[in-house]
């Protein structure tokens, strides 16, 4: 089953960019923006957050009746007891998180996750009820199909034994944080091959494919619908680039 026309699911993790009241403005307005622009309102588009956890509360309040989600960035894999530092996932969903996000390429990086840990945190979202954005994608540039054969497999792997929709975020790790996303042709390969790996499995029906990694502007159009959306990091700061995206996701519409 392919789901075309299933509405196109944007998010935008702020990692740890913000200050907490640039945080709040900026919220503010993406509050305005959604409750405003025809592609939110209309709901051919869906739009989630993740800002930092001290943030999560008044931004799930800013953004309260503008249709846009609140998530967290990060989840712990159990959900109560002696875990200093840790946030679980009854208390995530308990302050509104609809999302969280697992398995970014900077958590394995820079806080040595791995697989096992990664889906830990995936079957802890989807035990509380929250959506994993479930980051995958290959570490170094490699060709598209090479690509696409490690990621579905990586994804595989990671949601082994797990129920649920999650929404798959396909971020080769090469191009986070670099000057432009991959190709449009290397994007529509890897997510075509994932959402046809998603269709067949029956346990994860709703679930949904995005795009990260130096996305902006200009691109879903490009990509969709293997992409069914964008997960965006720097270019979604200025909240105009989020409008410009809605601006053209009208003009396909
Ligand atoms: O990792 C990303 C989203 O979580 C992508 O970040 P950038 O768009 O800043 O490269």
């Amino acid at each position: 089953m392919t789901t075309p026309d299933a509405p196109v699911l944007l998010g935008v993790s702020l990692k740890m960019y913000f200050g907490h009241r640039q945080t709040l403005r900026w919220a503010e307005q993406v509050a305005a923006l959604a409750t405003r622009h025809p592609v939110t309102t209309s709901g051919a588009a869906r739009m989630f957050v993740l800002p930092a956890f001290p943030a999560i509360v008044p931004v799930a309040g800013l953004l309260a009746g503008s249709g846009v989600a609140v998530g967290a960035q990060d989840i712990a894999t159990e959900d109560s007891g002696p875990y200093t530092g840790e946030v679980g996932g009854p208390s995530l969903a308990e302050i509104g998180c609809r999302y969280a996000e697992v398995g970014h390429a900077e958590r394995r990086r820079l806080y040595g996750e791995g697989d096992t840990v990664v889906a830990a945190k995936t079957a802890a979202a989807l035990r509380n009820g929250l959506t994993p954005v479930l980051c995958v994608g290959e570490r170094d540039e490699a060709d598209p199909a090479e690509a696409a054969r490690r990621t579905v497999a990586e994804t595989q792997r990671l949601l082994h034994g797990l129920t649920g929709p999650v929404t798959v975020a396909y971020e080769p790790q090469w191009a986070i944080g670099a000057p432009e996303p991959a190709s449009a042709t290397h994007i529509t390969t890897v997510c075509g091959a994932l959402r046809q790996w998603l269709d067949a499995q029956p346990q994860h029906a709703g679930s949904t494919v995005i795009y990260g990694g130096s996305a902006g502007p200009g691109l879903l159009t490009r990509i969709a619908p293997a992409a069914g959306g964008l997960f965006l990091g720097r270019f979604a700061h200025e909240v105009t680039a989020i409008e410009r995206i809605l601006d053209e996701l009208a003009e396909v519409a």
